[in-house]
């Protein structure tokens, strides 16, 4: 495969049983070939994706001082601001050519977990910063649910096998700013090749390009997506759950070529993760005598920890 599949969530969504199970068979397939889909039909309007560019934009653009003071130390960068090189990819030494921002899980039913998770930090130099970014969580946070109700259905599982996982989930929302290369960067690129921890991404601002994806003869293949669509891949955790049936694919974003190195590049994924003490054991029916049981039995927490640990985010 040498493009990512493009798949609308309104048939899901529709009430036509037919464009429904069109919808599952799509994703599930694109999932077990290359991990990515781009999709149409999400949560996100126009509106609130132009205010949230803007704000985070506005963000970056503040005097490094004033971001330090929103590096919060001791939470493993879950809240808050990250500043650029901090954070490298799995067993790569450089740091990625990035700084981020991290918004997270909105809990107001549940106030020992509320207490469990960092607060979420306040902007005080701009007034609609944190408003504008829960606004988009909870939005991004929708448009998975459906995903992985989708998903739970190409399974065989309940089709809401996953919501109660995901309720007040430990997910966050990552803006993201890679800035002008102003010097050689010799080994370093805007995000070394990865995959990601959590079960789906969803990300905003893949229109450019920059994202890549490698399929399974080890190309790369450039991950573009039209105006209104997000990129939506599976992550780590997923891929265990499934015993790799869904594949979570190995990406990048590389350097844009010397001419263009005075650019910006802005992108906004949304990890989706579940609770921490989701069990991310390998699903029965998804083990065979061809595909026997790959990963370790391990929670949803105790993953994220041991992944934390080999970012750099956490000793
Ligand atoms: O910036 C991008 O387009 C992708 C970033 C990414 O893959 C990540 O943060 O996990
Ligand atoms: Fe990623």
């Amino acid at each position: 495969m040498n493009h990512i599949p493009s798949v609308n969530l309104k048939d899901f969504i529709s009430n036509d049983p037919v464009k429904k199970q069109q919808f599952v068979d799509q994703i599930g397939k694109a999932y077990e070939e290359i991990g990515f889909v781009a999709l149409k039909g999400h949560f996100l309007d126009d509106q609130l994706v132009d205010n949230l560019y803007n704000e985070i934009k506005n963000f970056f653009e503040l005097p490094l001082e004033t971001k330090h003071k929103y590096e919060i130390e001791g939470i493993g960068g879950q809240r808050g601001y990250v500043s650029f090189g901090k954070e490298s990819a799995k067993g790569k030494k450089e740091g990625d050519l990035k700084e981020f921002w991290h918004f997270g899980q909105y809990v107001d039913d549940n106030p020992a977990l509320a207490e469990e998770y960092p607060d979420n930090v306040e902007v005080k130099e701009l007034p609609e910063f944190n408003k504008v970014g829960k606004e988009a969580y909870q939005m991004l946070e929708k448009t998975a649910k459906y995903v992985l109700r989708a998903l739970a259905l190409y399974l065989d599982l309940e089709e809401t096998y996953f919501d109660n996982y995901i309720h007040n989930g430990n997910s966050i929302l990552r803006p993201i700013h890679y800035p002008p290369i102003t010097q050689e960067p010799k080994d370093a690129v805007r995000a070394a090749a990865h995959g990601d921890i959590n079960l789906i991404t969803l990300l905003m601002g893949a229109q450019g390009k920059g994202l890549q994806v490698q399929n399974h003869k080890g190309e790369w293949i450039d991950a573009i997506a039209e105006p209104d669509e997000l990129m939506i891949n599976v992550g780590d955790m997923l891929s265990r759950h499934t015993n790799n049936k869904l594949k979570s694919t190995i990406h990048r974003v590389v350097n844009p070529p010397k001419e263009s190195w005075g650019t910006s590049r802005y992108s906004i994924p949304f990890f989706m993760h579940p609770v921490s003490e989701m069990k991310l054991d390998v699903l029965d029916n998804c083990i065979s005598e061809t595909n026997p049981k790959q990963f370790e039995d391990i929670t949803a927490g105790e993953f994220l920890n041991e992944r934390l640990r080999e970012l750099g985010l956490i000793k």
